[in-house]
């Protein structure tokens, strides 16, 4: 494994890759894909145990994924306030004395992720900062909503401000086997999208087996996804290793076919530290160093935040804080 030292924690903007702008819908690529399900397990289960990061290496690797947080709240009771208060621990997501004895006083996250009605206190509290506001679109969770709101739905968000749209896929199009529907859907959306970036959620706790969540992923990123995203956070089953190895190795493969980088977003449950590591562990493993940075991945996450500082305390002073003391994020 590749190691990521202090020295190499870079915030400088990385080269601007050339956007994804999707490919005509190739069903005999599609059809081609297999998945070896055992395999994949086997990979995914040794990969926490391989974890050996420690001090001042396993610092600057959680600082690293601090960096791609998209630093979510989704909840029917979100507020202007919550919000607000949410974008200050955007743009200091650690104590200014950690990041000090850390070297990294700049540090902040990759964006902040939000419905759309909490666009506007969003860029207000975030204005100046440089940080993203995200959107999530398309009648999010389910994406049921008919189409022509969910087309709207992108371009309010998009003139409201957001640099990024999280949309839903139609689930069904997939179990369904309707490719071509899903590839439309998705090329609407995207050109819906503009200049904001799009994340395709793909909601793979629905979906069935990996394989389909393998050709669902060629399919989004055939349409001209900017990232392929595993889970709303809403579904019963979210962000799990298996499915992440396999969209990261769908993402290779488009790498190799395109010569285009397409960004991973793995969201819902993801909320300790370790986690976080073993995730940066795997796209570092999978895709190499370039893709672990903010441009290309990102954790959707509203309680992984709090553990990662905590990390970092005990880092920096040796003492554990209580849990309750990092509740925002
Ligand atoms: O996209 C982000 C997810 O909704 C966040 O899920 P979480 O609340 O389980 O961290």
């Amino acid at each position: 494994m590749q190691t990521l030292g202090q020295d190499h924690v870079s915030h400088l903007p990385q080269a601007m890759e050339p956007r994804n702008e999707g490919l005509p819908l190739d069903l005999g690529w599609l059809r081609a894909v297999r998945v070896n399900t055992a395999a994949v397990l086997r990979r995914t289960a040794t990969l926490p145990a391989r974890r050996s990061l420690k001090g001042a290496q396993q610092a600057a690797w959680l600082c690293k994924a601090v960096e791609c947080i998209d630093l979510t709240t989704l909840s029917g009771d979100d507020t202007a306030a919550r919000v607000r208060r949410l974008c200050a621990k955007a743009r200091q997501p650690v104590r200014a004395d950690l990041l000090k004895a850390l070297g990294q006083p700049g540090l902040r996250v990759g964006a902040v992720c939000v419905y759309h009605e909490m666009i506007a206190p969003a860029l207000e509290a975030l204005e100046g900062s440089g940080i993203p506001v995200a959107a999530v679109s398309t009648g999010f969770p389910a994406g049921l909503s008919p189409f022509r709101l969910r087309l709207a739905e992108i371009g309010e968000s998009v003139a409201a401000g957001a640099q990024e749209i999280d949309i839903v896929i139609s689930r069904r199009h997939v179990l369904e086997g309707k490719w071509e529907a899903l590839h439309d859907e998705l090329c609407a959306f995207r050109a819906a999208c503009g200049p904001a970036h799009m994340k395709a959620i793909l909601a793979t706790g629905e979906l069935g087996d990996l394989r389909t969540v393998a050709r669902a992923s060629l399919v989004a990123m055939m349409a001209g996804a900017d990232f392929i995203k595993t889970s709303t956070g809403k579904e019963p089953v979210n962000a799990t290793l298996p499915v992440g190895l396999v969209m990261l190795r769908m993402i290779r493969d488009y790498h190799a076919r395109t010569g285009l980088r397409v960004g991973m977003k793995p969201a819902g449950g993801i909320s300790r530290a370790k986690d976080a590591l073993t995730w940066l562990i795997m796209v570092q493993e999978e895709l190499g160093a370039r893709w672990v940075s903010p441009d290309l991945f990102r954790f959707g996450a509203s309680s992984l935040l709090g553990d990662i500082e905590r990390q970092l305390e005990h880092h920096v002073t040796d003492r554990y804080s209580a849990a309750w003391r990092h509740g925002m994020g």
